[in-house]
């Protein structure tokens, strides 16, 4: 990587305004996964054994500029202190006076939690007042937050231009798998795309088209494929206008001499429900007034199989309604197909491939899960980012 990280400076005595991504899932005030949380824990540590006094900023939620009280990070902080083992003290706010005097109460080692950065208009802004306000805090500015890095905003990208400026060692190892996956693939290397919608993933398949031996689609993202090579969808996700584009992909495939997996079968079910009927037909089989919400039995084989051959795996996307047991099947092979081949090094692009992982009881199999969602799918595009761009060149 190109850019300072923590190794690179001395933070002993100093104040160090650290970027976390904090924005956990939580369900009636509790933390339902914390790997997030875990995963910044040993930037938080080495800050904490090197003497700096830290204070973590992160955003929580979406709450457009005002305080929502369900969206405090105070639960954050009483997870964090349990895992650091030590107190974690936390403020109301994220600058100003009120923050200032806490941290000259600090100690060499101590930890505090900001507020939710995202109470402030300014932050989603990048306003450069509220950046400066940040600043004024800290002595040197570590992100962390590989989370957020896609997003300029004024903790992630406005900082950096007030204060000396490195990423943190999750920021740094997100770059490296990812950056190494890109740039140097062992091969065989084969994407798959799943997820919702084809509109989502336009500029990734693009990009994974110059890059893989074989790409793999699947989810609900498959029917627009599907219907473009001429078969009935029925009620099947489907994005009409995107056709073209469809057939486009599957023809710079050709071209580049990729292979293009898409499902032969499917689950069809009568209802986008648990106790719906479904049966398992071939893609030119889906009836009219059913809709596919898995691959099928033969595609999970198929699939299965490429991935088993694969030096290299990036997955984004599930391949079904996971969510639903009827429905998570495809999800679930693919998951075991990655977890079963110990020569396959697996990079799982963060957001809800993460969590079918998570839910598989899988995620210690796989060699990389990324933090990231939005992130690493912009990262997977080939885009900059900028929480990452601002950062201080070696
Ligand atoms: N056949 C299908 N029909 C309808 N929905 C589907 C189908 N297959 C998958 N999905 C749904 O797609 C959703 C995930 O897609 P989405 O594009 O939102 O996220 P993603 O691809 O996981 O992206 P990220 O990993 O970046 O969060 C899941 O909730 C899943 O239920
Ligand atoms: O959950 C995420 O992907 C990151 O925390 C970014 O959140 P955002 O999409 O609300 O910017």
């Amino acid at each position: 990587m190109n850019k300072k990280t923590l190794k690179d400076i001395d933070v002993k005595g100093k104040r160090v305004f650290c970027r976390v991504d904090f924005n956990v899932p939580m369900q009636d005030g509790k933390i339902t996964d914390e790997t997030r949380i875990r995963a910044a824990v040993p930037t938080i540590q080495y800050l904490m054994e090197q003497g700096a006094k830290v204070i973590l900023a992160s955003h929580f939620g979406r709450p457009k500029g005002q305080v929502v009280e369900e969206m405090r990070l105070t639960p954050v902080g009483v997870r964090l202190s349990e895992i650091l083992g030590k107190e974690v003290k936390k403020a109301d706010e994220a600058y100003g006076d009120s923050v200032k005097a806490i941290i000259d109460t600090m100690n060499e080692g101590d930890v505090l939690l900001l507020e939710n950065v995202r109470f402030y208009p300014g932050e989603e802004k990048n306003d450069p007042e509220l950046a400066k306000n940040f600043a004024e805090l800290a002595d040197v500015y570590v992100n962390d937050a590989f989370g957020a890095a896609h997003r300029a905003h004024a903790s992630t990208e406005g900082i950096a231009h007030n204060l000396p400026a490195v990423a943190g060692f999750l920021m740094e190892k997100e770059l490296d798998v990812l950056g190494k996956a890109l740039s140097n693939p062992e091969r065989p290397f084969t994407a798959i795309v799943g997820g919702a919608k084809v509109k989502d993933k336009i500029g990734v398949i693009e990009n994974l088209l110059e890059l893989v031996d074989n790409l793999i689609i699947g989810g609900g993202l498959a029917y627009t494929f599907v219907k473009a090579q001429g078969h009935e969808v029925g009620k099947s996700l489907l994005e009409a206008d995107k056709l073209d584009l469809a057939n486009s992909f599957i023809e710079k495939a050709k071209q580049k001499g990729v292979n293009f997996y898409m499902p032969v079968d499917v689950i069809v079910a009568d209802d986008f429900s648990a106790d719906a009927n479904t049966k398992a037909v071939s893609i030119e089989e889906i009836p009219a007034d059913w809709e596919a919400l898995d691959i099928g039995p033969k595609t999970r084989e198929i699939y299965r199989d490429v991935i088993q051959k694969s030096k290299l795996v990036i997955w984004n996307g599930p391949m079904g309604v996971f969510e639903i047991d009827t429905f998570a099947n495809g999800t679930k092979a693919v998951a075991e197909a990655l977890a079963e081949s110990q020569d396959t090094y697996s990079v799982i692009g963060g957001g809800d491939s993460a969590a079918a992982v998570e839910k598989f009881h899988l995620a210690d199999k796989m060699s990389h899960i990324s933090t990231g969602g939005g992130a690493s799918l912009e990262f997977m595009e080939g885009k900059a980012l900028p929480g990452v761009v601002a950062l201080n060149d070696k």
